[in-house]
């Protein structure tokens, strides 16, 4: 990062407490050390791939956006490849829940679910400027780099069973293309005008909460 202070930074540190909610979650501890509840994974496995579904329209969203708004050639490419590991990605959805023996085709949303993939959907139309979807793409993907990181760093007890799926959000260069997305939004947001950052703090805090939801969800009965 340069010199100026980061905006994406100072608002992680102004909603620390919701940022640590969201990032440090009981069911994510329970990961690290080691006393999750595998239905509760296998639940969270199933909501997830109903979650990534609506994600690839999102993530092409913004992808349009920047191809439209940025001035910026490399923005395209980073979220572009975002973008592009997500057929993979819907691809070990599916070979994992067939090793966890969970049916794919027969899971019903979550209403935390549900209200968090209406929220992304919201994104898709043209209204909402790329600064703002930006800003909610960073934070999206910086939530799951954070928590499944902590779960493969230091002194972790984290299942054999389990490491594979930290690994796919907490490897470093999953956290590499975090940080480039908060550049991408870093940059955006120190040009757009105070409406639009407001608008892209609201949007940041209200991932958080989504985020929370979606691990609440998760780990309860
Ligand atoms: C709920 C949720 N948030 C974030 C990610 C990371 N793309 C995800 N797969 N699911």
């Amino acid at each position: 990062m340069d010199n100026e202070q980061s905006p994406t930074a100072t608002w992680q540190a102004k909603h620390r407490e919701l940022y640590e909610r969201a990032t440090r979650h009981p069911f994510i501890l329970s990961i690290r050390d080691g006393t999750v509840d595998f239905s509760s994974f296998k639940r969270w496995l199933g909501q997830d791939y109903i979650f990534v579904g609506e994600f690839v329209p999102f993530v092409f969203s913004v992808l349009l956006k920047s191809w439209k708004e940025s001035e910026i050639k490399s923005d395209m490419e980073i979220i572009f490849g975002g973008a592009a590991a997500l057929s993979d990605e819907l691809s070990w959805f599916k070979n994992e829940a067939s090793k966890w023996g969970v049916d794919l085709c027969g899971i019903t949303p979550f209403t935390a679910n549900t209200e968090y993939c209406r929220f992304l959907q919201s994104f898709t139309t043209l209204d909402i400027n790329y600064t703002v979807a930006a800003t909610a793409f960073w934070a999206i993907e910086t939530v799951y780099q954070e928590s499944f990181s902590f779960c493969i760093e230091g002194d972790h007890k984290t299942p054999t069973e389990l490491l594979g799926t930290c690994q796919r959000w907490g490897n470093s260069d999953f956290g590499q293309y975090c940080k480039s997305l908060q550049q991408i939004a870093d940059r955006c947001i120190k040009k757009a005008t105070a409406d639009v950052v407001r608008e892209a703090e609201e949007v940041f805090v209200s991932v958080l909460k989504h985020e929370i939801e979606f691990w609440n969800m998760s780990s309860s009965e």
